[in-house]
């Protein structure tokens, strides 16, 4: 396994291919500073003697000690352990862990890349490249992100009825050496700080949409892929420090004309099982969010509190009510993460067939509840927020900057008026709350919130696979039979 400082020292060896700032840049680049150490957590824990037990894992591979981020579920006891690492490692750094999406999407590619090749009878050998690919991945400790979403265009068109063909990105060469790509995957979460892209599909595909069932991955400086940098970071202190400064970068990752040799292509053209593909990775990537949802909700929660307390109103039945909300979200996402890595199997829910065996032994999370879970969490954080603008007053929307708050010409008379009580000193105070508007009241603000609403899939991809998948009719036959009715269905 490698050390931060050896994934620090591998990313400034990748070309310039983030465009940032009006410039190329560098992983050096001062912008990528926190989204890079949220990362270097990764690496550190695995190091940790507390941590390692949860966040390494042994390759069903080589038999070798792996970081947890590189595994494929062996059994339902790895799913809960990935749920435990995301929530404890997310609690650490204070929210997103950065590194899941690589986990998520090689945990649905091992599946699809082996049933692809058994439905062609063995023609295609996207399973192999797929195992020689993940053995290097394990073996050198890469840092994957998942570049599923698509541009989609039109939102009611299929990917073959776009004006644009390549509002989803898809094949334009077959060569004997490998494919041709092209398209934009949009809002990737450490691409610029990864090792490695895999590349998935976004939907559900018709047999006229073969070419959009593509999977495969590609360094993140190959040839002809262009990312645009969008980072998300917390304004630097010089005095009031943080523990942690938490910060992450999204792109958008242009595929023009790039060249994917066979060995690095996973599925291509199998339209089934890119839609599968697309399910299985927003399957495995919802399961995380029951692990860092409920992280979030922790740090939410002590927010909560610890401003009621330095209001002086944490005895009042109202606050008691507002507190009860955070943990009653967080812990019911948990909950229900929890039952998916318990009901965990080797089996998947197929639209139009039902549960069956898929892939050649990795564990998938029970679906119902790993999209209950999400959509409950995601579907909260907007009201999350109101909470926290409720307890906190106006305070973090017009709270000085720290410029102000040490000239000495000021300083005394902020000091004076920030105070609120006597149990927190006033520099703790001021922390607290620049620490609070950074999470609350801030650029950074804005655009998490709309990642953990809209990341792995909005609610109403959730709503669909839980309809979808839930027996409802059985709950109406339990009413058919309550209220003694005998048509419309069973007894
Ligand atoms: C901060 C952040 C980080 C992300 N990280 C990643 C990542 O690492 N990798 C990745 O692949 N993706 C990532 N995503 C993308 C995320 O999965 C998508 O944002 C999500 O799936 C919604 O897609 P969209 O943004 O295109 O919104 P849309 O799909 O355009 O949704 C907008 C609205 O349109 C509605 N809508 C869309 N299509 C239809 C339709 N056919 N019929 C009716 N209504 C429709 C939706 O319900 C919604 O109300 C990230 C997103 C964010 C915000």
């Amino acid at each position: 396994m490698r050390t931060k400082q050896q994934y620090i020292d591998g990313l400034n060896k990748l070309k310039r291919n983030l465009y940032f700032g009006g410039d190329k840049v560098g992983r050096d680049h001062e912008a990528l500073e926190q989204p890079i150490n949220v990362i270097g957590v990764t690496f550190d824990a695995a190091q940790d003697p507390e941590l390692a037990p949860l966040c390494t894992a042994k390759s069903h591979l080589t038999g070798e000690t792996i970081n947890r981020f590189c595994h494929v579920h062996q059994s339902t006891q790895d799913l809960h352990d990935k749920q435990d690492m995301t929530r404890t490692l997310c609690r650490k750094v204070g929210f997103c862990i950065g590194r899941c999406m690589g986990v998520d999407a090689i945990n649905a590619v091992n599946a699809v890349s082996f049933e692809a090749d058994k439905s062609n009878n063995g023609a295609t050998e996207y399973h192999k490249n797929f195992i020689n690919w993940l053995t290097n991945f394990q073996k050198n400790d890469l840092v994957g992100s998942c570049a599923q979403t698509d541009v989609k265009g039109h939102r009611l068109m299929r990917p073959a009825q776009q004006p644009d063909p390549d509002s989803y990105l898809h094949i334009v060469e077959r060569r004997a050496d490998g494919i041709v790509v092209r398209g934009c995957k949009v809002h990737i979460t450490q691409a610029a700080v990864a090792d490695e892209i895999l590349v998935v599909p976004t939907r559900s595909l018709g047999p006229d949409e073969a070419d959009y069932a593509v999977a495969f991955a590609v360094p993140a400086d190959h040839e002809g892929v262009k990312q645009v940098l969008h980072p998300h970071f917390m304004r630097n202190r010089k005095q009031f420090k943080r523990g942690f400064d938490w910060g992450v970068v999204d792109s958008y990752v242009v595929f023009d004309d790039v060249f994917v040799p066979w060995e690095r292509v996973f599925l291509a053209g199998e339209h089934q099982h890119g839609g599968l593909c697309a399910l299985l990775f927003a399957l495995f990537h919802r399961h995380s969010y029951s692990g860092c949802k409920p992280a979030i909700g922790d740090v939410l929660l002590g927010m909560a509190a610890m401003a009621a307390e330095i209001n002086g109103i944490e005895k009042t039945s109202h606050v008691r009510g507002m507190l009860a909300e955070f943990v009653k979200v967080s812990e019911l996402g948990y909950a229900a993460g929890f039952t998916a890595s318990s009901l965990g199997s080797t089996q998947i829910n197929i639209p139009g067939l039902g549960k069956a065996p898929y892939g050649p032994g990795g564990f998938f999370p029970d679906s119902v509840y790993a999209n209950v879970g999400r959509c409950l969490t995601g579907e909260a954080v907007f009201h999350e927020q109101e909470l926290l603008c409720d307890i906190a007053g106006g305070v973090p929307s017009t709270f000085p900057f720290e410029q102000e708050l040490t000239n000495e010409e000021v300083k005394p008379f902020l000091e004076k008026y920030i105070n609120r009580q006597s149990k927190v000193s006033v520099e703790d105070q001021i922390k607290f709350w620049l620490y609070f508007g950074d999470i609350t009241c801030s650029n950074l603000n804005g655009s998490i919130t709309y990642g953990s609403f809209h990341g792995g899939g909005s609610p109403i991809m959730e709503q669909i696979a839980i309809v979808s998948q839930y027996d409802i009719k059985a709950r109406k036959d339990i009413v058919r039979n309550l209220a003694g009715m005998t048509t419309g269905g069973k007894k």
